[in-house]
């Protein structure tokens, strides 16, 4: 490893207080000395790319949470539908649950595909363990049931168990309307059927209900959300977005509340900020796919005037130096990556 160097003429020595006495970016290397915002997803492997446990960890990333992940199925999908499932045995979705919050612990959790009814057992029985070791974390449960493409991703029996096991647990749940639907019993085509089912959900424990609005009314100007805490009703209001890319949206939303709530916000500003994050990443959907595309989780990103990266290999990329497999700063001398240049003090070239 190159040892530091001396910091060139203009810039600040590293751990040097700032001008303006706000923390200096950490030195390259050196752990930073806050830890992130940490959240769990529980849920299926969409090997799309577009939901499940690929749409979560992407979104909390993009909102700067540290992401972990239990994984409950494999599935092989596309955007156009789900191909096949291999669900993952109950005990191994214990374990890992286990092995991050043993360790990593979280700052809150979110449920999605789940898949039978011993899955949604053991992932009850743990989510009550680590609660009672770690403290009453936030948990959203996104009762996901069909895929948009008409795939079963919870078998017939595991509504009730969800019903029963993991909305009292729920600090949010986010059914879309066939899940109100399921789990109220309540036929849902307008808002006040929305209302109506948001009440018989928070009769069986969850402490907010977000019935989600993509699929109610589908011909009005808005895609609106009935909020429901037991006692206030409230809106979230967006434009609704004429488009095919909407795969993971609930996924999307689901996740960016996990992400608000780990980084401290309460329910309803959690729930405020999540709306606007999936209106924004359903404007800025890529062309992906023959069916229905995913959202885009980095737009917020994509949308920065300069990559800060930039082309991380340079000239190096050319020469065989990081593509190896050699960390960029011991590729072959004077062509690593920025970082590597920073830490000999080399000139760019
Ligand atoms: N076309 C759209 N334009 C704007 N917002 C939308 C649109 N479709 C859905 N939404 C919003 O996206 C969020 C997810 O809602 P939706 O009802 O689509 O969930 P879902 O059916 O569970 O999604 P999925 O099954 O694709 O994961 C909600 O806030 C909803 O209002
Ligand atoms: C693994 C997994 N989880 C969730 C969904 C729901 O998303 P959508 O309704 O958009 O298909 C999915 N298709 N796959």
């Amino acid at each position: 490893m190159p040892t530091p160097a001396e910091p060139r003429p203009g810039e600040p020595r590293p751990g040097a207080p700032r001008p303006d006495g706000r923390p200096d970016a950490p030195h390259p290397g050196t752990p930073p000395q806050v830890p992130p915002p940490r959240a769990m997803t529980i849920a299926g492997s969409d090997s799309g790319g577009g939901a499940g446990i690929q749409a979560d960890l992407k979104t909390f990333n993009a909102l700067r949470v540290f992401g972990t992940s239990a994984i409950t199925a494999l599935t092989a999908q596309n955007t156009e539908g789900v191909r096949d499932v291999h669900l993952v045995p109950p005990g191994m979705v214990a374990a890992q649950i286990d092995a991050v919050l043993d360790d990593i612990g979280t700052d809150a959790a979110k449920t999605g595909m789940l898949g039978t009814t011993a899955i949604v057992e053991a992932v009850a029985e743990r989510i009550g363990h680590w609660r009672d070791r770690l403290g009453p974390f936030p948990l959203v449960v996104d009762p996901v049931m069909i895929a948009k493409s008409g795939a079963p991703l919870l078998d017939e029996p595991a509504r009730e168990a969800v019903r029963r096991l993991l909305l009292p647990l729920a600090t949010v749940i986010t059914p879309n309307r066939h899940e109100a639907e399921e789990l109220a019993g309540v036929p849902i085509r307008t808002l006040d059927d929305a209302r109506r089912a948001a009440q018989v959900l928070h009769g069986l424990g969850p402490t907010w209900v977000v019935v989600k609005g993509g699929h109610v009314a589908e011909d009005s100007a808005d895609a609106v959300d009935v909020v429901y805490d037991g006692r206030d009703w409230h809106l979230l209001r967006a434009p609704r977005i004429a488009t095919r890319s909407t795969h993971g949206t609930g996924c999307t939303f689901s996740a960016a509340i996990t992400a608000y709530l780990a980084r401290g916000y309460g329910v309803l500003d959690a729930l405020r900020a999540a709306k606007i994050y999936i209106t924004g990443a359903i404007r800025h959907a890529p062309a992906i796919g023959r069916g229905h595309g995913p959202t885009c989780s980095f737009y917020p990103w994509e949308a920065a005037p300069d990559d800060p990266l930039g082309d991380p290999l340079g000239a190096a990329a050319g020469e065989g130096g990081a593509p190896n497999g050699a960390p960029v700063d011991q590729a072959a001398s004077g062509a690593a990556g920025p970082e590597g240049r920073q830490l000999d003090g080399g000139e760019e070239g």
